[in-house]
């Protein structure tokens, strides 16, 4: 595969609000985004570390995929994401070579990226996301 940076590490989280004020007093980290993914079930707070991104996420629904993890797991982290060119053809080379994929097809986003994730069962326990900025 062709992976050109970790864009983001996702952080499940049960207030959004109450998260983001570690992440900004303590932390003295900028939250440069807030935004709702519906088909996610989510609302995102993003924060930039050096080249990286910290995703906050807060569940809309509790049968989405972050309730659900919340429901089991507790906070914590989440997923990793690869920024990617031809998020596509990853897509087929990790399906090629055995890796179980959730979305056959990228999805929307946050901040207008096309997004597909890799089954955590298939990844060595890390649930992983393939991100492409088809607008740049
Ligand atoms: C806004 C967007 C963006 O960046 O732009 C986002 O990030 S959206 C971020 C939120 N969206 C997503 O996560 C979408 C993709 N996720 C999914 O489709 C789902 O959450 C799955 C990962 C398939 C898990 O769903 P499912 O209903 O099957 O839950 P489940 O509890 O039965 O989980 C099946 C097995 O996977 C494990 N499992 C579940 N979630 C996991 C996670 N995040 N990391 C590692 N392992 C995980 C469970 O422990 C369980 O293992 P055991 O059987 O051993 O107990
Ligand atoms: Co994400």
């Amino acid at each position: 595969m062709d992976i050109k940076k970790i864009e983001h590490i996702g952080i499940a989280v049960k207030d959004l609000e109450a998260s983001k004020k570690y992440y900004e007093e303590v932390l003295g980290l900028e939250c440069y985004a807030v935004e709702e993914v519906a088909d996610q079930k989510v609302k995102t707070a993003f924060f930039m570390v050096g080249e990286t991104k910290i995703e906050l996420l807060e569940s809309t629904q509790p049968d989405g995929p972050i309730g659900k993890f919340i429901e089991k797991k507790g906070e914590g982290i989440h997923h990793l994401a690869f920024a990617v060119n031809n998020i596509e053809g990853q897509l087929a080379e990790a399906k090629e070579k055995g890796v179980r994929l959730i979305d056959e097809t990228p999805r929307s986003g946050a901040e207008g990226l096309d997004i597909a994730f890799l089954h955590p069962k298939s990844t060595h326990g890390v649930l992983t996301e393939l991100c492409e900025d088809k607008n740049k």
